[in-house]
């Protein structure tokens, strides 16, 4: 990110972006509050990437599926077609109360309004904690043009190391949520298992799938010139799949099927979006797939969003399953990779559409 570039308009003049964003602790949360009429033009993505280009399907939509009663073999059969021909379905009555999801759009917008002197502990350079980590933008080192988003990720590893280190004001509603969540990351783990024939999930299997787990909280302020930047670039998760909490505003949009078009993902009160990631369409040899997917940014609205990342274990070697091998008796089309590996090629460049699969392709 340029260092020396000055902002004007008429409520403030800021010397020097990073410090701003950074440094001091505002993010973009703190650029929006200032009213400044124009885009920064650190913000600007270049035209390929603005909402103008996408070709959006309004008569489509993404799966959505009533899973009260994950062993009914209707629900397995729509979560599998789901996952390999869409990579991303809502679900509706997943057991998970109403008031833990409430609580955790809360504590988000709690986290969010503390004051910038305390916010600016969570940055990177500041953080007690590698585990815990305020972030603008994406990568703004690795980034052409920035991204119009705030996002704090936590890194699970213990409940006793979640109440030391997460920001107090939102680890409880957190915690109970990642609790909570187990209602929802068991039987899915079983049932997108049973489409590919593997009806026993051994303790090897649950920690190369499901092994750790990273919750982001997104802020996504509302934006002076939407039209000329983006909330999240084109991008596939990087994990096993993700559990996607958001408020009622709106503005993630899948790629469709035909890869062209871009689908918008509405919100529906109490349900959660589920996308394949990287690592599932890794071990699935390609039959379930990772999906593209996108935020715009909104001029009127603030938005949050809350992705629950379920992964394998950084240490965790990933690649094509065995059985699944066998049961198809396909070649593998992605080698072996350490996973954390795979998360740092992920973290250390832009977003690029599905570019990270490339690090596994054969
Ligand atoms: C769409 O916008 C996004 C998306 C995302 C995330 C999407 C996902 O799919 S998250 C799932 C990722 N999987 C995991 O976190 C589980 C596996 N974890 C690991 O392998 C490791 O924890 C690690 C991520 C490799 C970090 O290893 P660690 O030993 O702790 O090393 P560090 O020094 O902390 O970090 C190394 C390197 O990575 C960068 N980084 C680490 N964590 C984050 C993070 N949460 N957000 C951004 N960048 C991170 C860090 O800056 C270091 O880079 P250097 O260049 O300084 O070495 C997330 C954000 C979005 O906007
Ligand atoms: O905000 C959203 O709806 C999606 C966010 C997202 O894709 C991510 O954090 O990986
Ligand atoms: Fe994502």
């Amino acid at each position: 990110m340029a260092q020396q570039i000055r902002l004007k308009n008429e409520e403030a003049e800021i010397e020097d972006l990073t410090e701003f964003l950074i440094k001091a602790g505002h993010g973009v949360k703190g650029l929006s509050e200032t009213e400044l009429g124009d885009l920064p033009q650190q913000y600007i993505q270049p035209q390929s990437e603005r909402p103008s280009c996408m070709k959006i399907m309004d008569e489509s939509s993404i799966p959505i599926i009533d899973v009260s009663n994950w062993d009914d073999p209707m629900v397995v059969k729509s979560v599998c077609d789901a996952a390999h021909k869409w990579g991303f379905f809502q679900i509706i009555n997943h057991g998970i109360p109403l008031e833990v999801l409430e609580n955790v759009k809360l504590a988000t917008l709690a986290f969010f309004s503390l004051p910038p002197e305390e916010k600016r502990n969570y940055f990177k350079h500041t953080s007690p904690s590698n585990h815990v980590r305020l972030s603008t933008s994406f990568i703004p080192e690795a980034e052409n043009a920035l991204e119009w988003k705030d996002y704090l990720s936590l890194f699970y590893v213990s409940d006793v190391e979640a109440l030391t280190l997460w920001p107090a004001v939102c680890r409880d509603q957190l915690l109970d949520y990642m609790r909570m969540s187990q209602v929802v990351i068991k039987p899915l783990t079983e049932v997108l298992m049973k489409g590919l024939n593997i009806n026993e999930i051994n303790e090897k299997e649950w920690s190369a799938m499901t092994g750790s787990k990273r919750i982001n909280l997104n802020y996504y302020p509302k934006c002076p010139k939407p039209e000329l930047t983006v909330g999240v670039g084109r991008h596939s998760d990087v994990s096993t799949f993700t559990l996607l909490l958001q408020d009622d505003i709106g503005g993630l949009y899948v790629r469709a099927p035909d890869g062209e078009n871009w689908i918008h993902v509405p919100p529906i009160p109490g349900a959660l979006v589920v996308n394949i990631g990287d690592a599932l369409q890794i071990m699935s040899n390609g039959k379930y797939k990772s999906i593209e997917h996108r935020v715009i940014a909104n001029k009127i609205n603030d938005r949050i969003s809350i992705p629950l990342f379920v992964n394998p274990k950084p240490s965790e070697v990933i690649g094509p399953l065995e059985e699944v091998l066998k049961e198809s008796g396909e070649k593998p089309k992605y080698k072996t990779v350490l996973y954390s590996d795979y998360t740092l090629h992920f973290y250390r460049k832009n977003h690029d559409g599905k570019g990270t699969l490339e690090f596994a392709k054969l």
